[in-house]
């Protein structure tokens, strides 16, 4: 039986389902705002895991996808066309990773009262630490939650930079001979390098009139342990002299005494030098570094003049000094953040500009390692203000003359680095080289062998462009040719 209101009620139903178009409420003449379902997204999704159901953790379906002897797989390795009964095919199955939660329970996994998927929990059912309180924009009394007023924690100071030369070996090089050396250090994991010049090192001190103390690694001449032959030693660097087939003496630990100064010796000529794949592999000549690490290499080989002994000749002794590479490659952007600066400058950036386009500051590099070499070399003295021989530091930038400073390490004098190709237009200074430059058919400066060791000097107008940047912008100190009326007429 039906009462009346029921009868209302059914007639206006009727009326809203055959009516030729439904009644709409305003809302509803909306377009859905959320975004129908993506079966790529939903299948990504899931894909990613993993996902915490309410009852399960993580299922593999097909699980034998990857590993074809898992439960359900299909073993296509044991397949043949000629039999195909050989193998019957397995079911299907879901696997679970996770134990049903009465097993769990059973066995301790968590505790009885622990919720499923209870966020307070971890997987394990170990209690989570409580989520912090909203904060509330009305200021708490003091001390009510002591969480919420704790102190920041300062992030810890970083260790302090340990570095240890794992091996060193002869190389000639066109200047003269080299030792390079290769270091591991605590603070990344990059394989920085020291090229050493003291070609002394091959003669017996006790034969010259005068010597300067050797650049030996510590930490290479050190004792690594009890079980180290001599061989070993050998074969790690740790030798003194030139070795051949029938010389070989290992070296022994030199200890934490700073050497013996002589005076009247230049410092050693000392450069840090920053990795530069195009510069110095590729030949670009968008920069110098190339040129640099071989002019480096040239001015530290240069022989040097000391004082005359009593009654005797003006001396000279073999140049000394060591050029630490840093793997600091794009001034420490990365080679991959570097190429695209390059086609940002090539858009019209100078080379800043185009760095912090990036996102990159002008300069990411830090010389904590190099001063840690150096030290570990022996060079630049002890502790901040102690007495000791000092380097000469071959740069115009003065961040690295301050950064060696702040490490407590003496720099005796800044020495210049001044573009082979700038000094050959400018009158005031003298071309090392006997430059042989010719120019293409469209007016492009060649050089032979222009970047690489041994090799000539870099021009065009890109490094031009680099250089006046790193002056203009950069602070570093290196007189301008082109802005010296004198020069420009030379
Ligand atoms: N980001 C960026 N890095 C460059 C560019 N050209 C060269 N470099 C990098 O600049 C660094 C050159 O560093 P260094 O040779 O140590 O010299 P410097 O700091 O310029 O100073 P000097 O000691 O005066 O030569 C290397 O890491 C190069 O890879 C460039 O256009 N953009």
């Amino acid at each position: 039986m039906h009462s009346h209101s029921n009868d209302a009620a059914d007639a206006a139903l009727l009326e809203m389902l055959t009516a030729p178009t439904p009644p709409q409420s305003p809302k509803a003449k909306f377009s859905r705002r959320d975004a129908a379902l993506d079966p790529l997204m939903i299948a990504a999704a899931a894909a990613s895991g993993p996902h915490v159901t309410r009852n399960h953790y993580h299922h593999d379906f097909f699980p034998g996808v990857m590993l074809p002897q898992h439960q359900g797989s299909w073993d296509w390795t044991k397949w043949s066309p000629d039999d195909p009964k050989q193998q019957p095919r397995r079911h299907l199955a879901y696997v679970s990773r996770q134990a049903p939660r009465r097993q769990r329970i059973q066995e301790g996994l968590i505790p009885e009262d622990a919720k499923e998927n209870d966020s307070s929990r971890d997987n394990t059912g170990t209690p989570l630490p409580s989520p912090r309180k909203r904060r509330s924009s009305v200021a708490a009394p003091a001390d009510t939650d002591s969480r919420t007023h704790a102190k920041p924690v300062a992030p810890e100071p970083p260790k302090p930079v340990e570095v240890k030369c794992m091996a060193r070996t002869r190389i000639p090089t066109p200047h003269g001979p080299a030792f390079l050396h290769l270091y591991h250090n605590n603070r990344d994991g990059k394989e920085h390098l020291a090229i050493v010049i003291d070609p002394a090192q091959y003669s017996d001190p006790a034969e010259e009139a005068v010597s300067a103390p050797p650049i030996r690694s510590r930490s290479l001449d050190a004792v690594w342990g009890d079980n180290e032959t001599e061989m070993d030693r050998i074969t790690r660097g740790a030798y003194i002299g030139r070795l051949s087939p029938t010389f070989r003496r290992a070296s022994v630990p030199t200890g934490d005494l700073p050497p013996a100064i002589n005076d009247g010796i230049p410092s050693p000529l000392v450069r840090i030098h920053s990795e530069c794949f195009t510069g110095e592999t590729v030949g670009s000549m968008r920069c110098d570094c190339g040129e640099q690490l071989d002019e480096a290499l040239r001015l530290i080989s240069q022989p040097l003049a000391v004082p005359a002994l009593a009654g005797g000749p003006p001396a000279r002794i073999p140049g000394r000094g060591a050029v630490v590479y840093l793997r600091q490659e794009g001034r420490g952007i990365g080679l991959l953040s570097k190429i695209r600066a390059y086609n940002l400058q090539d858009l019209g950036h100078d080379t800043v500009t185009a760095n912090l386009l990036l996102g990159h500051g002008a300069d990411e590099r830090g010389y904590e390692i190099a001063a840690a070499i150096l030290r570990d070399l022996g060079l630049g003295g002890g502790a901040a203000g102690s007495a000791g021989e000092g380097v000469r530091l071959l740069t115009n930038n003065p961040d690295k003359v301050e950064a060696l400073q702040k490490e407590g390490l003496v720099v005796a004098e800044r020495v210049p680095m001044v573009p082979r190709s700038w000094q050959a237009r400018n009158p005031a200074l003298m071309l090392p080289h006997g430059a042989e430059v010719w120019e293409d058919r469209d007016g492009v400066p060649r050089v032979a062998g222009a970047t690489l060791i041994g090799g000539n000097s870099v021009h065009g107008a890109d490094l031009d462009k680099y250089l006046r940047t790193k002056v203009l912008r950069m602070g570093h100190v290196l007189p301008l040719w082109m802005e010296d009326p004198e020069a420009e007429g030379a």
